[in-house]
């Protein structure tokens, strides 16, 4: 699919104006943009679909089924972004395509992988046919208990990194998923030359070599203070882990916005662009939409939100918030300490709603109006008053990330009656994203880490309803980043760095960023009524976030998948 921006020059572009292109690898497909250098217009984007999405039920080679909890992705669907989104949009832009002079990328992370010495996927090998060679997305869960001893003896050894990440490590990051891959099948474990992010293997295809960005490397590789952890402490975890980031991740980190390389050959004969332009180092989806939404300032606390919501924010001060994600000198941009927290299912929080059916009339409203259910339920739930549907709920129905960090945690809906409607529930579950976020802004502030602004990005922005309620519930206003593509802009921006054209990431945000400031503001009425369901919600959250309950009812599912 392509979209020409309706400003887009005439096909005869200047022969002055300078362009790069921005791909953002998200969970379901990748999207890719051209940009203008001098001032961040969007000529066009195009958009391709991952053929197997996300793979979270059977492996493409063999079928076999998958465990709960997991979720992966197939190389071949990143390369094919490259290979049709890149070009269709350059061919959209209506520009020369000589006229790119460099390329950036981003990625959904931790979405990690096990690779040969070369770069080749081992789930392009004859280990094929062994789950744990493909690609783990970020979503996948099922390293929960490889985390937890991860924290167990971090603390019990008093390793300084720990308080950088909260307190606790997720499930999602690279070192629970490599000790999983370890003690789950060893023979991929010793066959991988390479653990490596996929933010940093899509630039590896780009360029033939393989680059280290310190984004992925300090929010999901455990990367403190120019080291990973120590071999004492990944022998105390599996004498055969000692040297796992000596042999499978060192490499020399690249700040971001650097240029890593150039275009290689047989990847610009994919992207349609000229070899040798300027490649940037790899990049988060969370975190280079900053520069994007012209969110990189101190206390400006941009929320990235579509499937999941990553939350970003930079500080002078190097502080140890309990709960969140991490906190990376220079993470989000140079100069200051980038924290990010999260909340690992949001959009994916509100499609499990349309997942579960709607009644048959309104599958028939919804095509009478030609809306999509998304628009068809927001727009039923909009007229109602807070709390008009009597429903607190808990958005934890794929873990939590931020604060409590347990992706053995699951979602909660209490006030159920026989009259209750979908509607009611997706609000609630509206309420509920909303009620997150506001535990983690608090935590941030609790923490020493100003908050000044709250912008939010990404495919949930265009939910007025859900700004709305956001608004009301932070009691702050909400601005907006102007572009619908903010990762793939942010990369842009990235690539136009690492091209020259712009001196650092600051000068390139404040030429090609653009924000909407305070779009949504906050009724003080509502506001009010939203404090009352806040307290309630965390006598929830602070009740089933122990575990108890949802650990216990965790167990006797697995063990009914397991059989005993
Ligand atoms: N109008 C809407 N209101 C609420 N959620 C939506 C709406 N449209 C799409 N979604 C959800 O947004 C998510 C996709 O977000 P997007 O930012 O486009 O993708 P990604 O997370 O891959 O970057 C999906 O989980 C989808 O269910
Ligand atoms: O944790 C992340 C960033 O730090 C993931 O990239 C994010 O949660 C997934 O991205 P999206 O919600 O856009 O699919």
């Amino acid at each position: 699919m392509t979209s020409p921006h309706p400003l887009a020059p005439t096909p005869h572009s200047e022969e002055s104006e300078q362009y790069t292109v921005g791909v953002d690898f998200g969970t379901l497909s990748g999207r890719a943009v051209v940009v203008r250098v001098r001032d961040g217009e969007e000529l066009a984007a195009a958009v391709h679909a991952y053929r197997h999405g996300v793979i979270d039920r059977h492996l493409p080679h063999g079928g076999a089924p998958l465990p709960p909890d997991w979720a992966l992705q197939h190389p071949q669907d990143w390369r094919d972004v490259l290979r049709h989104a890149v070009p269709q949009a350059v061919a959209a832009a209506g520009i020369d395509p000589a006229a790119v002079i460099g390329i950036a990328t981003d990625f959904t992370a931790c979405t990690v992988l096990p690779t040969l010495a070369d770069g080749t996927p081992l789930a392009e090998t004859e280990l094929a046919g062994r789950p744990h060679a493909w690609p783990k997305l970020w979503k996948h869960h099922a390293a929960q208990s490889h985390a937890d001893r991860i924290n167990e003896l971090a603390h019990a050894r008093g390793e300084k990194w720990i308080a950088r990440y909260g307190g606790r490590i997720s499930a999602e990051w690279q070192f629970a998923k490599a000790l999983q891959v370890l003690e789950e099948d060893p023979l991929v474990y010793e066959t991988c030359a390479r653990w490596i992010e996929a933010a940093d293997w899509i630039v590896w295809q780009l360029t033939g070599t393989e680059s280290r960005n310190a984004c992925t490397a300090g929010y999901k590789g455990i990367h403190q203070d120019g080291a990973y952890p120590s071999e004492e402490y990944l022998a105390a975890l599996n004498p055969r882990f000692a040297d796992f980031a000596r042999t499978r991740l060192a490499f020399p980190l690249s700040a971001l916005g650097s240029r890593v390389g150039s275009l290689s050959t047989e990847a610009a004969a994919w992207t349609g662009l000229r070899p040798g332009i300027a490649v940037a180092a790899g990049n988060v989806d969370a975190h280079v939409t900053a520069a994007a939404a012209q969110a990189v300032e101190d206390g400006q606390l941009l929320a990235i939100m579509g499937t999941s919501t990553c939350h970003v924010v930079n500080a002078p001060v190097l502080a140890d918030v309990p709960g969140i994600c991490g906190v990376v000198a220079g993470g989000i941009v140079e100069g200051t300490y980038g924290y990010e927290a999260g909340q690992s299912a949001v959009g994916d929080v509100f499609a499990w709603v349309l997942d579960q059916g709607v009644p048959s009339d309104y599958l028939t409203e919804a095509a009478d109006r030609g809306e999509d259910l998304h628009t068809l339920l927001t727009r039923k739930a909009a007229g109602q008053p807070v709390g008009g549907h009597g429903l607190v709920a808990l958005d934890w129905l794929n873990g939590n990330r931020s604060v409590l960090v347990d992706h053995h945690l699951s979602g909660v809906i209490v006030g159920l009656t026989l009259a209750t409607r979908p509607e009611d529930v997706y609000r609630a579950l509206l309420e509920a994203t909303a009620f997150g976020t506001r535990v983690i802004v608090e935590a941030l502030e609790a923490g020493g880490v100003p908050v000044h602004e709250f912008i939010v990005a990404g495919g949930l922005a265009k939910n007025e309803l859900l700004m709305q309620i956001y608004s009301d519930v932070l009691r702050r206003p909400v601005s907006l980043a102007a572009s619908d593509q903010g990762p793939a802009l942010g990369s842009a921006i990235h690539a136009a760095v690492a091209a020259g054209a712009h001196a650092d990431v600051r000068t390139a945000t404040a030429a090609m960023g653009r924000r909407l400031p305070a779009v949504h503001t906050p009724d003080p009425s509502r506001a009010d009524a939203y404090d009352v369901l806040f307290a309630e919600y965390q006598l929830l959250h602070d009740h089933f976030g122990t575990g108890g309950l949802l650990h216990r009812l965790r167990k006797i599912r697995d063990t009914t998948h397991t059989g005993g």
